[in-house]
């Protein structure tokens, strides 16, 4: 079963159709990439699976439950998780700090433990520390930990933004353009650290990115949007030779 699949999925801003008939689906643990020119309403699909906006038609289903009209926060209990294309982190707190604060809702003690610091804090405390050291190991930011996170190179600053998503446990990871701004190294690297992500976690990832080459070499699945529609979907090598994808692309140059 798909983990997640929109149906007719559709809003408008006024008299805008910003998304229209909008029907895709990602499978467990797959990458899936979303692209399409500028405005052709990548971010909106991001903003509707996390229900920042509601959609105007249409369905969202994580794991064949409607989830349409849930808060944020629910939506990141229910398994979706995600990063921005400007980064948000707290900049004036350590790395480690950014991510424990992300699990934060998982922890267990009771309000009065944690006032009173009593056993049960200290335990769930360690977990969360030895967890969030976990997560930084896999992005090989553990040794900037106590670092603050605004002194960190752009590079490092993005992937601690994806261990942030991925301290909540999601099962579906949303990275709006997680290579902007990286220099080929770091691009390079990121795709590398995106695969061990799906095969460590098992999370499915869709991520909208503008590097083709990015795209077209780490996801199995593309989908394209132009002028708010789907216009093609499928392997990286068919989505390239589509003609309807180049004229959208040259269209919009
Ligand atoms: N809150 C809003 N109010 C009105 N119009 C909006 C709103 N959000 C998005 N739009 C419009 O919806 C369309 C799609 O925008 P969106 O940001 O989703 O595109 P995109 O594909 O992510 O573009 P880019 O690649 O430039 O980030 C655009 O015409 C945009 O102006």
């Amino acid at each position: 079963m798909s983990v997640l699949e929109t149906k007719n999925l559709g809003i408008a801003f006024g008299g805008l159709q910003a998304l229209q008939d909008v029907h895709f689906s990602i499978e467990e643990g797959e990458i899936v990439g979303l692209i399409g020119p500028n405005g052709a309403g990548k971010t909106t699909v991001f903003n509707l699976l996390t229900d920042v906006y509601i959609p105007t038609e249409g369905v969202i289903e994580l794991d064949g439950k409607n989830i349409v009209g849930k808060k944020t926060y629910q939506i990141t209990q229910n398994g979706i998780a995600r990063t921005f294309q400007n980064i948000r982190l707290f900049k004036d707190i350590s790395v480690i700090d950014n991510v424990k604060i992300a699990m934060n809702y998982q922890m267990k003690y009771s309000t009065l433990s944690g006032i009173f610091r009593l056993p049960s804090y200290w335990k769930e405390e360690k977990a969360v520390t030895d967890r969030a050291h976990e997560l930084l190991k896999v992005f090989r930011l553990d040794e900037h930990a106590d670092d603050l996170a605004k002194n960190l190179p752009y590079g490092q600053q993005r992937k601690l933004e994806i261990a942030r998503a991925l301290a909540a446990n999601p099962r579906v990871l949303l990275l709006d353009e997680p290579a902007a701004g990286m220099n080929p190294t770091e691009t390079r690297e990121l795709m590398e650290t995106i695969s061990l992500i799906r095969d460590k976690f098992k999370v499915a990832i869709l991520l909208i990115e503008h590097d083709m080459n990015f795209v077209m070499g780490i996801c199995e699945h593309i989908v394209v949007l132009d002028y708010g529609r789907i216009i093609a979907e499928g392997s990286a090598e068919e989505v390239r030779n589509n003609p309807k994808v180049i004229a959208a692309y040259l269209g919009g140059e």
